[in-house]
């Protein structure tokens, strides 16, 4: 038995497809949390959550008011607190993350921000003095903060915030200040009601000179009362489009009095006399960001994952309408539409998780780097988490919206949970940094790199721009995936030097570099896309050539064969230009081929995430396949279902018929 989550009295459709899985789900988990160990004790922390009964659900999420969700989440955080040590390491942030994944699900608590930007805020930015005074009270909890950038008027444009932090010599203080309504911080999550602590991001003034956005640890609400602190107006921002676990908040300041040593001083400084100390990198402020979306290629994955658990386990028990056999219904997993819905994103996702792990490492290498004093990688990071957050972003919401389509009405059902996947993970398109902007930034690392090459400079080409100085060649796609690489290379090299020359046309016919910039920023967008649609690929396949373990190897090159002729059939229109009509032809036949080929391991790829019916909060995706069991038990729940007549039919629709009548 290869797949280990066979289970008696599973629907017998759903077993059927597991026997089939060829290789071993336990294996599979190893190389997708990055070793058997942690892929093992994912398993016990799942299982020890599994002992303590008051960490389950209350009551179906779906069914709950915004208010339920925000009270339910914080009582079982109340309860995870007892549990801490037992549980995890608490050391280990990717254990942390697992157990917060599988109790609190993905809309959203009050450590959402905490966890995931306050601490890595402390860590980056504060100096030793204040990581001592508050990095040990954080982790233990004793405060909840959050990160608060954004404000009404600007989230983008850094450069504009309009909170000020004035600091005065006389007293050694700031004067943190929101100065119109459009300065207020809005959209912060857990800002609203849980945190008491926030980093505010503040425009640091000294004698009237704007040193422009800085970090500041700013105590919001009394520690005894959690009353809002004289001068501080806080609140939530209201419901959202998905994420309302989360009290996303507004932020106000009325000439509210800060201590000095309350500046983030790691990197840039402000003398008691007001003396003003720059960081050694402009944008070393920004890490934060570029620590979140260094994790956005691994947790946009695992959203897309829930969505595809939910719609493949789903279309192996759905049965509608025939093929051959007339005797019985097909799964619909069988149609090649269904499969060719469905299997690209089952890829896509094995490959922004490879990506993943490659950041977070990248990001944990530039965090030591930056601490010893090398802020060299800052660029070549940015740019490539810049990319990589946009285009999974945007491919996580495609799969995910197609995986809901693929479960048909059902799919519409909150039963399915998957709009409300859907709903947090296409917010990601928009946090971290709105998505065309960050293209964007990428663009501007693009440009420089044909500049160097353009001028004879190819040796200082940063990581993986060296295809950008390499010649066109003849494409042989009988030779494997390493053939689609350099299809990939060829449409990205034309893209990017085709968008860098139009911009430079554009100011050597007389517009001003920012006009030139914004006129060739839709083509300079495409550039970007394809030059990390190329590192995803290419990351792809160094991870599976790396793998020892055959017939895990086997079904990932099966894996390989889906993603790489559907990549470029997806870019075809770049594509064209490199491979001929007759070729996309028959990248097409072989497209249809692998679909065929993967077809009997659906399952067990999904299954290996190992993604507990905790998590999935999915009645239609549960690991028993019971699906209309399932489905109408839930129904029952309803909080409409417990009673035959509403009062609102009593009150209203009863009177209108009887008036009707007469
Ligand atoms: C018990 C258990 C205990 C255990 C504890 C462990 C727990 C686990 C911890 C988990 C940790 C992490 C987990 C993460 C999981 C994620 C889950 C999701 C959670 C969802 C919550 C959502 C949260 C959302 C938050 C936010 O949205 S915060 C706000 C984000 N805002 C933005 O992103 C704003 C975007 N704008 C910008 O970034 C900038 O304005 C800009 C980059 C667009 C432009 O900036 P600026 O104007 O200043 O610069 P220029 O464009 O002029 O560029 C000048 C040059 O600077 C370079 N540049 C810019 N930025 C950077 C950078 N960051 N680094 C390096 N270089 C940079 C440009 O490239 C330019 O360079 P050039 O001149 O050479 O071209
Ligand atoms: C779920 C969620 C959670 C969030 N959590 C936090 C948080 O914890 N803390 C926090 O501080 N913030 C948070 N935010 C705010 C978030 O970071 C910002 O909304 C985001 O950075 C986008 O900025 P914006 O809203 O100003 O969009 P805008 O910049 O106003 O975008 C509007 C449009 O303008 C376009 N645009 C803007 N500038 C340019 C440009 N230069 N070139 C081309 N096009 C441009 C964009 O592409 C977009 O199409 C959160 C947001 C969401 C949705």
């Amino acid at each position: 038995m290869l797949n280990k989550s066979i289970m008696d009295g599973d629907n017998p459709d759903l077993t059927e497809e597991r026997m089939k899985g060829a290789f071993d789900t336990d294996k599979m988990a190893a190389v997708i949390y990055g070793s058997e160990k942690f892929a093992i004790r994912r398993r016990e922390i799942t299982e020890s959550i599994s002992r303590i009964p008051q960490l389950a659900d209350s009551k179906p999420f779906s069914f709950m008011t915004r208010e339920e969700k925000i009270s339910e989440s914080c009582r079982k955080l109340s309860v995870l607190s007892e549990h801490w040590n037992q549980l995890i390491d608490t050391n280990n942030e990717e254990e942390a993350l697992h157990l917060y994944r599988e109790v609190l699900g993905l809309e959203g608590h009050a450590f959402s921000l905490h966890e995931t930007m306050f601490i890595p805020s402390l860590v980056a930015q504060a100096n030793d003095e204040q990581q001592e005074k508050w990095l040990g009270r954080a982790k233990r909890r004793e405060i909840i903060g959050c990160y608060a950038q954004t404000e009404m008027g600007h989230g983008t444009n850094l450069r504009a915030l309009e909170t000020t932090a004035t600091y005065y010599p006389s007293t050694q203080e700031f004067i943190l200040h929101t100065p119109t309504e459009t300065a207020l911080k809005w959209w912060p999550g857990a800002l609203g009601k849980s945190s008491n602590y926030a980093v505010v991001v503040a425009d640091l003034v000294i004698r009237d000179t704007h040193y422009g956005a800085h970090p500041f640890m700013v105590q919001l609400r009394d520690e005894k009362t959690h009353n809002p602190l004289p001068g501080i107006t806080v609140g939530d921002i209201g419901p959202k489009m998905a994420f309302n676990g989360a009290d996303n908040g507004f932020l106000g300041f009325n000439q509210y009095k800060l201590p000095r040593d309350h500046m983030l001083m790691r990197h840039s400084r402000v003398e008691e006399n007001g003396t003003y100390t720059k960081p050694p990198h402009a944008k070393i402020g920004y890490s934060s960001m570029v620590k979140v979306r260094s994790r956005m290629a691994m947790d946009q994955g695992l959203f897309m994952v829930s969505a595809l658990v939910i719609a493949v386990r789903y279309s192996a028990v759905r049965r509608q309408g025939f093929l051959d056999d007339k005797s019985r219904e097909v799964k619909v997993l069988d149609y090649q539409t269904q499969q060719h819905r469905l299997f690209p994103s089952i890829a896509r996702a094995y490959a922004f998780i490879f990506c993943g792990f490659e950041t977070i490492q990248l990001y944990d290498q530039l965090l030591i780097d930056v601490k010893n004093g090398d802020t060299s990688g800052m660029s070549d990071l940015h740019a490539l988490t810049s990319g990589l957050k946009s285009v999974v972003t945007h491919q996580t919401g495609e799969g995910i919206e197609q995986a809901r389509m693929a479960c048909g009405g059902h799919g519409y059902s909150m039963a399915s949970y998957i709009s409300e996947i859907y709903g947090v993970a296409i917010g990601g398109c928009t946090y971290e940094g709105e998505n065309m902007v960050m293209l964007l930034q990428l663009a501007r690392y693009l440009v420089k790199s044909v500049e160097l090459v353009k001028t004879g400079k190819s040796k200082e080409l940063g990581p993986m721009m060296n295809y950008l100085a390499e010649p066109d060649t003849q494409i042989d796609l009988t030779s494997g995936p390493e053939a689609y690489v350099k299809v990939f290379q060829h449409a990205a090299r034309r893209q990017v030097w085709k968008a860098t020359d139009k911009f430079h046309q554009l100011m050597e016919s007389g517009q001003s570099r920012d006009i030139a910039w914004n006129n060739s920023a839709v083509e300079l967008t495409r550039a970007s896309r394809l030059h990390t649609r190329l590192y995803i690929m290419e990351t792809f396949i160094r991870r599976v050539s790396s793998i020892s373990d055959v017939s895990i190897k086997k079904v990932l090159i099966d894996l390989v064969n889906v993603h790489v002729n559907y990549e470029v059939l997806d870019i075809g229109t770049y594509a064209l230009e490199h491979v001929s009509s007759t070729q996309l032809d028959s990248i097409r036949s072989q497209l249809y081929s692998s679909l065929d080929t993967l077809r009997p391991n659906a399952v067990s790829l999904i299954d290996s995430f190992q993604i507990s019916d905790m998590q999935l909060r999915s009645v239609l995706g549960r690991r028993d396949g019971h699906v209309y069991t399932n489905l109408f038990e839930w129904a029952k729940a309803s909080p409409l279902n417990q009673t035959h007549v509403l009062p609102s039919v009593n009150q209203y629709l009863k009177p209108m018929m009887d008036k009707a009548k007469l």
